[in-house]
């Protein structure tokens, strides 16, 4: 199901060949079966979805669709939707496949529209997606025209979920790699453009990660970093006290003052605060392709200003930046 020799091929003659020390076996190591008991049940899901061909491909509009409705009957579609359905939590769309709509927790395409005028068009880029989840911005990526797209991020289920969809859409141009931030090698200096999207307040060192995704471009690359902010009066950085919107793991969330600072001190350039936009609830909620529960939970049921915790409701803002 995973065949990524021809990434290593393409690496192997690229700035990024050093990865290839060390990425066969982090990837190799990382999709060994007894390390998710959930594995093989995940894998043969994928394995026994309808094999179908696509007529259509359309990676560039929100709602990305691959094949139409009518290149199957609707016996073979419901065999797709309940295969589909094994890989819940869906995140990150929508996705449409051969008119099996996938309704996921995210409105994805909304983040998208908020930065796409921004970034420097991809076209003939190489870009790494860090945090990548089932890989909605890396068919955007490619939508948009880059060389090649590579998605890092360590859930195997959310990795699962971009091979299911990559099964219908063979491309050696953007591939989901089940490994984290921690895997790159130092100094890479591959990329001309980098993403982080909602990854930094996962990060015990924020800075540490701002300096990684440096050093991973090439000199004078574009960096798009998307994360949770608070409010300028609110203070320079919010370190919960225990959860945030009961997310375990969040380590701290600047305001934009202080992360324009971080990533100037982390040797940026050229760095510009693009958007700003509160998370609503119909951008993040529950649907019947997620199995937990959303923004709408994670909010004071009397005051959706504020997290369940008290703190400010998640805002996000986009920094582009160079390298
Ligand atoms: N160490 C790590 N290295 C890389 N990825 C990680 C790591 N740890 C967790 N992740 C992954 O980071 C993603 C965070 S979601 C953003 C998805 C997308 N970028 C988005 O902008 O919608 C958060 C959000 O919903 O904003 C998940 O897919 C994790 O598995």
């Amino acid at each position: 199901m995973f065949n990524y020799q021809p990434l290593y091929d393409q690496l192997a003659n690229s700035p990024a060949a050093k990865w290839l020390e060390t990425l066969p076996q982090d990837v190799e190591t990382a999709l060994q079966p007894n390390r998710n008991g959930h594995f093989l049940a995940w894998k043969e899901t994928v394995e026994s979805l309808p094999p179908l061909p696509p007529s259509l491909i359309d990676l560039q509009q929100g709602v990305i669709k691959i094949g139409s409705p009518d290149d199957t009957d609707e016996i073979t579609r419901q065999r797709l939707e309940v295969g589909l359905k094994k890989l819940c939590p869906w995140r990150k769309g929508p996705i449409e496949l051969f008119g099996v709509y996938i309704n996921t927790e995210w409105r994805s395409d909304w983040k998208w529209q908020r930065l796409e005028n921004h970034i420097t068009p991809l076209k003939g880029r190489t870009v790494l997606d860090v945090g990548c989840g089932n890989g909605y911005y890396i068919l955007r990526m490619l939508g948009n025209g880059a060389e090649l797209v590579i998605g890092i991020d360590p859930s195997v289920l959310y990795v699962m979920q971009y091979q299911a969809i990559k099964q219908y859409f063979p491309t050696t141009r953007g591939y989901a790699i089940p490994l984290g931030v921690q895997h790159l090698p130092e100094k890479l200096h591959a990329f001309d453009t980098v993403f982080s999207m909602g990854i930094l307040y996962h990060q015990r060192s924020p800075r540490d990660h701002l300096k990684t995704l440096r050093d991973t471009l090439k000199p004078g690359g574009e960096l798009v970093l998307e994360t949770i902010v608070i409010p300028e009066d609110y203070t320079d950085v919010l370190i919960p006290e225990k959860r945030y919107a009961k997310m375990r793991n969040v380590w701290s969330i600047p305001n934009c003052s202080t992360l324009e600072s971080w990533l100037s001190q982390c040797g940026f350039k050229n760095i510009r605060l693009v958007d700003v936009t509160i998370t609503s609830t119909a951008e993040q909620r529950r649907t019947e392709w997620i199995n937990s529960h959303s923004l709408e939970n994670f909010l004071d049921p009397n005051d959706s200003s504020k997290t369940i915790e008290g703190y400010p409701a998640p805002r996000r803002g986009i920094f582009i930046a160079n390298s």
